[in-house]
């Protein structure tokens, strides 16, 4: 008898939890009734995607509740969270997954949190720029980041939200103003260009014979065949995850700056093959949105270069050594208040910035280029806030 009522009394709670009403007011309703994590789960770190309904928030979601370093797993969003929410909770892994709709529940969201992953905002369409997104997404940014300051100001803040390259110095701003600011703990995700530098380093040679030479690539086959091989033993039969390059600057058209002369396993590249390879780095999310013609932006595979930091994050907040990962931050490498660069990630963010290293005469030319743009961005951001 009482075993069985016990099993009812359990069953109710899990019932009233994924009833939708649960989500409409006040978010403690979601936390109380949200309890029935898996026996057993191993203890690990709270984790909050804001945005999680999203193209990028939801995938997030999934990859997120597959770490097995999250123990619990909150979603916030404007809208359709509860399904999400419903849906990725089925998923039989170890973490608790906790859903939040709307401002009301936003505190609620980030209580307790020690990571922060912000993928809220609008993408871009075709013929925009990541800039044209500021009007709307500098003001997300700022709500969101103003309840970071109040509900977990400790917490690591993965900055998704474009244009990255003004939406982390808003947050900066944010965060100083609320006396919350530790520059190591706000870390502009760029990710998604290192994902891309590795990605297209390894397919150049067949890109590269086939668009960008075709006539050489049919009528001298001796010749290219010759080239094809050495340029394949150079940078291809390597898997993808084991190429490193690093990209620096920021994460915006010519900000983003591939340094392929420090790429790892060390290779070397013709000044065409370096041309082509850092445009189309450059232009890798343009090439997304164009493709997607007015559906949104790269969804996907920044949902996987998300993942991919903010596990780094994690085994950095672990205590791990040597987990480095490139991130647009608070930086002193350059004459400029922000800069990506690789960081060595900790138990308190980003606790060692590296320097740039050696680059050579077209990366030199491509950083003042860069810098050019990024001042400009960063002092938007700043005055967003400021003004
Ligand atoms: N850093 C990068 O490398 C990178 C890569 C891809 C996309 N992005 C950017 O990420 C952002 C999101 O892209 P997406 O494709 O997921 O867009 P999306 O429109 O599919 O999703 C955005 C989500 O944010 C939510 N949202 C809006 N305002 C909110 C608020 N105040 N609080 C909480 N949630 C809110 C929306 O409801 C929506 O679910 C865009 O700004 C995009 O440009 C950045
Ligand atoms: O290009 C965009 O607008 C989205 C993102 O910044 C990307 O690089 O894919």
């Amino acid at each position: 008898m009482e075993a069985q009522a016990g099993a009812n009394q359990r069953i109710a709670r899990i019932s009233a939890h994924l009833h939708p009403s649960n989500f409409q007011e006040g978010g403690d309703v979601a936390i109380n009734k949200a309890n029935c994590r898996a026996k057993g789960g191993a203890p690990g770190f709270k984790v909050a995607i804001l945005g999680a309904a999203g193209g990028i928030g939801q995938p997030l979601s999934l990859l997120l509740k597959m770490n097995p370093l999250v123990s619990v797993l909150h979603l916030y969003d404007v809208v359709n969270t509860p399904g999400v929410t419903a849906d990725v909770s089925h998923m039989d892994t170890g973490a608790v997954v906790r859903g939040f709709l709307g401002q009301p529940q936003l505190e609620n969201a980030l209580t307790g949190m020690d990571l922060v992953v912000i993928p809220a905002g609008v993408p871009r369409k075709p013929g925009m720029t990541r800039d044209d997104l500021f009007k709307i997404n500098a003001g997300i940014v700022r709500t969101l980041c103003e309840g970071v300051a109040k509900s977990c100001p400790n917490a690591i803040v993965n900055l998704i939200s474009n244009p990255v390259n003004s939406t982390v110095p808003i947050a900066a701003e944010v965060f100083k103003k609320a006396g919350t600011y530790d520059p190591k703990r706000l870390l502009g995700v760029t990710t998604l260009d290192v994902v891309r530098a590795n990605t297209f380093v390894v397919s150049l040679v067949v890109v590269y014979l086939t668009v960008e030479f075709p006539s050489y690539y049919y009528t001298s086959t001796c010749w290219c065949m010759f080239f094809f091989f050495f340029l394949q033993a150079e940078v291809l039969g390597v898997d993808p995850r084991e190429v490193d390059v690093p990209v620096v600057g920021g994460h915006a058209g010519v900000t983003i700056l591939p340094l392929l002369s420090q790429v790892k396993p060390p290779s070397s590249f013709s000044a065409e093959e370096a041309e082509y390879l850092t445009n189309r780095i450059q232009n890798g999310g343009t090439e997304v949105v164009e493709a997607k013609a007015g559906a949104g932006s790269a969804t996907l595979s920044m949902a996987y270069a998300a993942a991919k930091f903010a596990n780094s994050c994690l085994h950095g907040l672990k205590g791990e050594a040597g987990v480095v990962e490139c991130a647009f931050v608070d930086s002193q490498v350059t004459d400029l208040p922000f800069f990506a660069t690789k960081v060595r990630l900790g138990r308190g963010g980003a606790e060692e910035i590296y320097q740039l290293g050696p680059l050579n005469e077209y990366e030199r030319a491509g950083l003042e280029k860069a810098k050019t743009e990024l001042a400009g961005s960063i002092q938007k951001g700043v005055e967003f806030i400021k003004k």
